[in-house]
């Protein structure tokens, strides 16, 4: 049988379990694709602390031996990172191969220009791996969705913070000690500053709205917060009130203008994104003809997000075989407006330090009403007598009216706010 030689870049979490599958399926591989794979050349930064591994590859630092192999026409990069990484997968592209990447920080910043280059050199790149690990979410939006109209994408697109967030509420753990457990199972990008800051979940929602809506936004376009400045008292009193909290990344269309943000957010219990545990993502995909669709599975670890760089290394084979690589991977392309905050509503969770006298309550709730924003729950949660914890969840309001009521607040200067926290809908 015919083979068809990879290079890959990187031999890390993704990279060892793309060898595995690789080796351990290939007589199935071979039957569906009609080529033996081989692996034949791995540039990696340490040799020595894979060879003992890895026997029967050929181990190398020189990216040059497996960029310019005229014998291998698919590269794998699963290094991560912007550079190298961009130099080298330009340099495999203008060389004529294929490239699969696990790589969101690149796809997301430098995509349309990648597109461009493997375009111009009639070569695929594809990336199914950089978003939600194992779900295969990219090729159902491209395949699945090509004829409907996606009105909202949201959902949990990162693996480490879902994991995160349910080991410090089912077991009680402290955040370090689920970060540092997170890191070990292979979940965490090598610095997981972007993952906890809820920059990973950005740029996988920058991807995701480039597959729903054609359209190339940027991270500045985005609101993004993380997980690390979570209160534990606003998880309590969430889950008091029937809630768990979960960070959500969301892609709205409003009135053809986009809304993209990636922040923590309360989720009723019944919602279908509260059950999702552990490195689980979920993609809730919302299409004008089919309705809400809904994506499970695990979004980070070695061999899930091994199997989508295998679909990818899978569909690009059978383009070489076919004669049918250069198509590329998503070719929706659409201009849209970003929503302005007016545009965007949803219901906010305020907790707040209000000093235990009287006539306070009434001067929030004049700040909510002067911001036409109306009140579904208050309570007082507790006091130290000087000070009293108050948490009210508004009924739908805008983003513009809830910085309004922020502002007040602010320039009160006797209340504050503590956390805010946007309410998913039950039924959404
Ligand atoms: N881990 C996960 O669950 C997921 C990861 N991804 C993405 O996949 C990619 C890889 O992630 P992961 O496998 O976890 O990362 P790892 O840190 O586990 O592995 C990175 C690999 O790349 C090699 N490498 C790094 N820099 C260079 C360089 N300059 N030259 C040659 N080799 C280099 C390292 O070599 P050495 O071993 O010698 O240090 C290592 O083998 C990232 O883009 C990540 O965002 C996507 C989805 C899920
Ligand atoms: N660090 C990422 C890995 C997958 O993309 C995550 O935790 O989701
Ligand atoms: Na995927």
């Amino acid at each position: 049988m015919e083979q068809i030689k990879i290079g890959m870049l990187g031999l890390g979490t993704v990279g060892s379990g793309v060898v595995q599958i690789i080796q351990e399926h290939q007589e199935k591989i071979s039957q569906i694709t009609g080529r033996h794979l081989e692996v034949k050349r791995v540039a990696v930064r340490n040799v020595a602390a894979h060879k003992d591994e890895f026997k029967d590859i050929e181990l190398t630092t020189d990216v040059n031996a497996v960029l310019n192999d005229p014998e291998i026409p698919i590269i794998v990069e699963v290094m991560g990172s912007i550079q190298p990484a961009m130099d080298y997968i330009v340099q495999a592209l203008e060389n004529g191969k294929n490239v699969v990447t696990a790589n969101k920080d690149l796809i997301a910043q430098h995509g349309s220009e990648l597109v461009k280059i493997a375009k111009k050199n009639n070569v695929d790149l594809v990336y199914e791996a950089s978003v939600a690990g194992g779900i295969p979410i990219l090729r159902t939006i491209v395949n699945s969705f090509a004829a409907d109209q996606i009105e909202d994408v949201k959902g949990i697109v990162n693996g480490t913070t879902n994991y995160i967030m349910t080991q410090m509420v089912t077991k009680g753990m402290t955040y370090q000690a689920a970060l540092k457990s997170a890191q070990e199972l292979g979940f965490a990008e090598s610095d997981p500053t972007n993952d906890v800051e809820g920059i990973d979940a950005a740029y996988k929602m920058i991807i995701l709205t480039q597959f729903a809506y054609g359209t190339n936004v940027k991270l500045s376009d985005l609101t993004v917060e993380g997980i690390s400045k979570i209160d534990a008292a606003d998880i309590k009193q969430a889950r008091t009130m029937g809630y768990t909290m979960k960070l959500v990344g969301e892609s709205a269309e409003i009135n053809g203008q986009l809304a993209v943000s990636v922040a923590p957010a309360l989720v009723p219990l019944e919602h279908p994104l509260a059950t999702i545990q552990n490195e689980n993502n979920a993609v809730l995909v919302k299409g004008a003809a089919v309705g809400t669709t809904m994506f499970v599975g695990p979004g980070a670890g070695k061999m899930p997000t091994a199997n989508s760089v295998l679909s990818d290394i899978i569909a690009v084979t059978k383009n070489i075989i076919l004669g049918t690589t250069g198509n590329t991977f998503n070719g929706y392309r659409q201009k849209a407006e970003l929503a302005t905050p007016d545009m965007v509503v949803a219901p906010y969770y305020l907790a707040l330090k209000i000093p235990d006298i009287p006539g306070q309550l009434l001067k929030l709730t004049h700040i909510l009403t002067e911001a036409d924003t109306s009140v579904k729950q208050v309570v007082q949660t507790e006091t130290d007598g000087e000070y009293a914890r108050v948490v009210v969840i508004t009924h739908k309001t805008s983003l513009a009216k809830l910085q309004e009521i922020q502002k007040e607040i602010k320039a009160d200067g006797a209340i504050s706010l503590i956390s805010c926290y946007k309410v998913l809908e039950a039924s959404k």
